[in-house]
């Protein structure tokens, strides 16, 4: 009788993204901490905070950002955090789905744009309803700058069958993704597993390069702490406020990712 598989899977068919330190789909999944203050020095206390607690990368939230609609001041206050930063990865998000913020759609672009250009985030995320174009689009023009994009569906109130999710994953990379990102809300456990299982789906059969997924709400934590194992290469984890529901504090969510990667537990 043969033994039960019982380790690590080890060797993976996808591509890596080296971002800066930062590798992406190897190793454990990396830990993103969103900021999400609304005032410029709050902001930068939030990337320390963030530095202190041993993020592999941050999130900002620019959304929340009271004057980002002043794209001069937005892209020096990317420049500042950039120097809080060092060597770790910055993403730049303007969120505008189920976020309860919003901006036209040229200046969502020229903003994207603009940060895009002067080079201090290192990823961008574009949201798949933009629209098609916007979407290839934008990938071209952030290529031609180096920087990896992402580009994010969420679903607030539901979870999608696994096919539709799988589509959707395929269809960010078609439009030129180097990570598509997905995020439901489950409404009950077998929502969370559907999740997981397109996660999974994906992964195998369809991924070439690093994906993200997550579950939303208290039923989801489990994906946000185990969905290395489907195939996610990312989860966000917080400081002081969280910018999803379900999202756990750094501390616990890396202390239980810890204990997954102990040496005798892989
Ligand atoms: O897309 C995502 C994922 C997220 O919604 C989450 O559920 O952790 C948090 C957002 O800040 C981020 O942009």
């Amino acid at each position: 009788m043969t033994e039960p598989k019982l380790h690590k899977q080890e060797v993976s068919m996808r591509k890596t993204i080296k971002i800066r330190n930062m590798e992406l789909g190897a190793g454990r999944p990396k830990v993103c901490v969103p900021i999400t203050a609304i005032e410029e020095e709050e902001i930068l206390r939030e990337a320390r905070l963030a530095v202190e607690a041993k993020a592999d990368l941050v999130e900002w939230r620019a959304d929340f950002f009271a004057e980002a609609d002043d794209m001069e001041k937005t892209v020096r206050l990317g420049s500042r955090l950039r120097d809080v930063m060092g060597s770790r990865p910055i993403l730049f998000t303007y969120r505008t789905e189920g976020s309860g913020h919003s901006m036209e759609l040229e200046k969502y672009i020229e903003l994207n744009q603009r940060m895009a250009d002067a080079g201090d985030v290192d990823l961008l995320d574009i949201e798949l309803f933009m629209g098609d174009e916007v979407c290839q689009k934008f990938c071209e023009y952030a290529h031609e700058r180096n920087k990896t994009v992402i580009i994010s569906n969420h679903d607030f109130d539901k979870t999608p069958n696994d096919q539709e999710i799988v589509e959707r994953m395929c269809k960010m990379r078609k439009l030129g993704a180097d990570v598509p990102k997905v995020a439901v809300m489950p409404r009950n456990a077998e929502d969370v597993l559907t999740l997981l299982s397109a996660t999974n789906q994906y992964a195998n059969a369809h991924a070439d390069g690093p994906l993200i997924t997550m579950s939303m709400g208290w039923l989801g934590q489990l994906s946000r702490i185990s969905g290395e194992i489907f195939g996610s290469a990312l989860t966000f984890g917080s400081t002081t406020r969280t910018s999803a529901p379900g999202q756990l504090d750094i501390a616990d969510l890396k202390y239980v990712l810890d204990v997954l990667h102990r040496p005798e537990n892989v």
